[in-house]
């Protein structure tokens, strides 16, 4: 089951589909890395994720029973699974595949050439901003241990004022820097542009989408401007300036890596590519090569499903920003990246698989509080006084751990 074909995959999915599972999830990541690998893959799946066809909020001329069916659909994915595939999002599986295609090139040059846009702390002499940039293997750290992945960070450019960092003239703080684009491949930086402006609008279709999905009523024509306004505009009016995150990123397999330590190398079998997590945004829309059985979606029965990806469709996944303005209705989902190595298409070449993920964030200003229908209707206090998405994420920068589960809220 190397490489997806999206019709075979569909109906499999489809046919595959189960009521879900009941019990709570767990929320303490540390259990969960005290286990490792121990914990059992979801019975070789039997149930797939929710697949759902975004194109009624794509197209102007669309019905509104499309548009309801595709909300309700919504709904139910982000209740049981936070996580489903996308489809109908208008972008051409060819510049999928070129994406992944010239990050697969990049990851491929030397060092020296990747270490050309290295990313470097804020305030220091080299004008690093602490977040953009190439981070080599093992510099990544979720709870407390190295993820086996490289990677580039590019964010929505900073249009706020540029101030000098902490280590004066020629340094920088957190954020403020231009993104680092490679030189090499040539088109990457024109091609990976151009991409962020598309899946920009998808972004933009799927939070209004989710305020629809809540129904959370039809928009004052009034409140067009006033973010704070809960309807069903309200993501979108909270998003219509992204701070967006796009991530490329290379993981070699497991088996065969070298993590590098102070004290010389040493290689460790329970490593992970990426450690379990939840987002800390909006929403993600991850592209990821073919390799089978990497990504894993923890269900709310504590165990993981593969969810390997579908030629053409994006995996989407909330982040804590709509966990928290939901109060907890929808739930950020737990996930982790598993790299072996032993199979699949690149797995079997011994290479890497590569993913590229885009985080569909709130405004770096957006003020991000529950919502008074959410409280109410979940049931709960109230599970966080409000803070802005700026705040939020520049905890998640100083702290340097780039994934961590939400505890920190
Ligand atoms: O590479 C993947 O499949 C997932 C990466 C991920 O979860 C993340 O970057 O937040
Ligand atoms: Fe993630």
């Amino acid at each position: 089951m190397a490489v997806y074909d999206m019709d075979d995959a569909l109906s499999t999915a489809r046919s595959q589909h189960v009521s879900k599972a009941q019990s709570k999830q767990s929320s303490n990541p540390t259990t969960e890395i005290s286990e490792r690998y121990n914990r059992p893959i979801a019975a070789a799946q039997e149930s797939g994720l929710p697949i759902i066809d975004i194109s009624s909020y794509l197209d102007p001329n669309s019905s509104l029973e499309a548009r309801q069916t595709t909300a309700q659909a919504i709904n139910a994915a982000c209740v049981n699974y936070g996580f489903f595939y996308l489809t109908g999002h208008g972008v051409p599986t060819a510049k999928l595949d070129e994406i992944i295609d010239l990050a697969r090139q990049f990851f491929a040059l030397p060092i020296e050439e990747k270490n050309k846009i290295k990313r470097y702390d804020a305030g220091g002499p080299e004008g690093g901003d602490s977040a953009r940039g190439y981070q080599g293997l093992g510099e990544n750290v979720t709870g407390g241990l190295q993820d086996m992945q490289e990677a580039i960070d590019f964010y929505r450019p900073w249009s706020g004022v540029v101030e000098q960092g902490d280590g004066g003239p020629g340094t920088r703080k957190t954020l403020q820097g231009p993104n680092l684009w490679p030189e090499k491949p040539v088109s990457l930086r024109a091609e990976y542009e151009a991409y962020i402006a598309q899946v920009t609008t998808v972004g933009r279709a799927l939070v209004r989408a989710m305020g629809v999905a809540l129904s959370l009523g039809a928009a004052d024509p009034d409140n067009a401007a006033d973010g704070s306004a809960e309807d069903e505009d309200v993501f979108a009016r909270n998003c219509d300036e992204s701070f967006w995150v796009m991530r490329m990123i290379n993981y070699p397999p497991l088996s065969a890596s070298v993590v590098p330590a102070a004290n010389g190398t040493h290689q460790d079998p329970g490593q992970f590519s990426c450690g379990a997590h939840t987002d800390y945004g909006c929403v993600t829309l991850l592209l990821a090569d073919p390799t089978p059985g990497a990504l894993q979606v923890q269900l709310k029965d504590g165990t993981w499903l593969p969810a390997d990806p579908i030629r053409g469709a994006f995996v989407v996944n909330i982040g804590d920003m709509i966990e928290r303005w939901t109060n907890g209705m929808w739930k950020s989902t737990m996930h982790r990246v598993i790299h072996r190595g032993d199979g699949g298409v690149n797995g079997a070449q011994g290479g890497g698989r590569v993913s590229v993920p885009f985080f569909f964030e709130p405004n770096f200003d957006a003020l991000v509080r529950p919502l008074g229908k959410c409280v109410r209707e979940s049931g709960r206090e109230s599970v966080h006084g409000g803070s802005t998405y700026g705040e939020h994420l520049l905890t998640k920068v100083f702290s340097n751990f780039y994934y961590s589960k939400r505890t920190d809220w």
